[in-house]
């Protein structure tokens, strides 16, 4: 039988998990606030949440109330109890668990049997790498920024400067949805006769990742429809419209794009140290397990930051062995070149660069933004010090002045 174990983080007085972790385990399975006298031994056995383990954390008190410690629970959950979907999943590891007080969802088990269920990446690194044709360096992605309000030609213009950077994507800023001065189908197809153009000028290949967006009931069309037109990718905020709608697209034969997984609105979920989910699991192995190519989260540096401890976490979920393929870690917000040797420190080769303002802020616009990144992660590559680099190159250097 397949099993899911669910960890959570609670708060309470020593000695008092037990009894805690024995409440989940019965209440979230068989068991009610009050005793049913009807239950049968067999349901009990076939259904009933296991405790696995506590763990007592003595020597961490509660930030407020320092007469309580931390623990860790672990409980398994039999199959039996839900279909093999991530609504089922959340609702019964954390459904009205999660509104019951100081509780974090910290980790998620899946067994084998379950994990199979569950598409993870259509293409994976190393099959956008072979798109792209690039090897050996992290990509280099930047955003669309200010073009709410601006017509296509603007559009066309900013792709086509980010494009000449040298970048190696280029998405939307999640914040653009369909509108009629830069509506979906315009965008894709004025996007691939700008790429087209300066990949025949350049040999330079550049994918565009348009924002799908709308009502739900209409985004499988529109994917499918952005397909037939010919689009490179999809960026999706799947944390307003849930993890199952990402699967959906994810498994859809008729679309078989790469997704990008953008996190806005996670944070209402993940930023307390007491409720929610844990920034790993919620941006990092759900986001895979749904079948994200890329996930984008905040980096422990830039405008934005996630604490350091998670932030890695976060990425290491998206890249450790595993049935599923890899999804590449886009650490974001507030990226500027200075900051590229600590990313490659953190995610390696396998992530994604991923700067707007870092890119359109540059005195020499975003072409010249886009290859100050270009020369940082060269010089990080070949060891050498981005100041030393900057002597080489204007571009590195103007952005190093800037930005530090
Ligand atoms: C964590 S936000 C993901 C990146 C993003 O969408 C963005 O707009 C970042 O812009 P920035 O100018 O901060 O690079
Ligand atoms: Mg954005």
């Amino acid at each position: 039988m397949s099993i899911l174990t669910a960890t959570y983080q609670l708060y309470g007085k020593p000695g008092s998990f037990e009894k805690k972790a024995e409440g989940i385990a019965l209440g979230l399975t068989i068991g009610s606030w009050t005793d049913l006298p009807l239950l049968e031994q067999e349901q009990l056995k076939h259904h009933k949440g296991n405790v696995v383990s506590v763990k007592e954390f003595e020597e961490i008190n509660h930030p407020l109330k320092p007469e309580l410690v931390k623990a860790e629970v672990a409980v398994a959950y039999p199959s039996a109890n839900f279909s093999a979907d991530l609504p089922a999943i959340l609702t019964t590891v954390f459904g009205k668990l999660s509104l019951d007080g100081e509780v974090k969802l910290v980790d998620l088990d899946f067994s084998h049997d379950l994990l199979s269920h569950f598409p993870g990446p259509r293409f994976g690194i190393e099959e956008i790498r072979n798109t792209l044709g690039v090897a050996g360096r992290p990509l280099l992605m930047s955003i669309f920024k200010g073009v709410i309000g601006r017509d296509l030609d603007f559009l066309s213009a900013q792709l086509r400067e980010q494009a000449l950077g040298g970048v190696d994507l280029v998405k939307d800023d999640e914040i653009l949805f369909d509108n009629p001065l830069t509506p979906f189908e315009k965008r894709i197809t004025t996007g691939k006769d700008v790429l087209t153009s300066v990949y025949e000028e350049t040999g330079h290949r550049t994918l565009y990742a348009v924002n799908l967006s709308g009502r739900t009931s209409e985004l499988r069309g529109k994917a499918r429809k952005a397909r037939e037109l010919g689009a490179d990718a999809l960026l999706f905020n799947v944390h307003a419209y849930g993890l199952d709608v990402l699967q959906e697209l994810a498994e859809d034969d008729e679309i078989a794009l790469p997704l990008m997984a953008h996190p806005a609105f996670s944070g209402a979920f993940t930023s307390s140290a007491f409720y929610g989910l844990a920034t790993p699991l919620a941006l990092g192995k759900l986001i895979r397990y749904a079948g994200a190519d890329f996930s984008l989260f905040p980096s422990p540096y830039g405008s934005v930051a996630l604490e350091k401890t998670a932030a890695l976490a976060l990425g290491k979920e998206l890249t450790i062995d595993s049935p599923l393929k890899r999804s590449f870690p886009v650490p974001s917000a507030g990226i500027h070149p200075g900051l590229v040797p600590l990313l490659m420190a953190d995610y390696g080769i396998d992530s994604v660069i991923n700067a707007g303002g870092g890119v359109h802020g540059h005195p020499a616009g975003a072409a010249g933004g886009g290859q100050a990144f270009r020369q940082a992660i060269d010089a990080v590559l070949q060891g050498e010090t981005l100041q030393a680099a900057g002597k080489q190159h204007q571009e590195l250097q103007t952005a190093l002045e800037l930005w530090g």
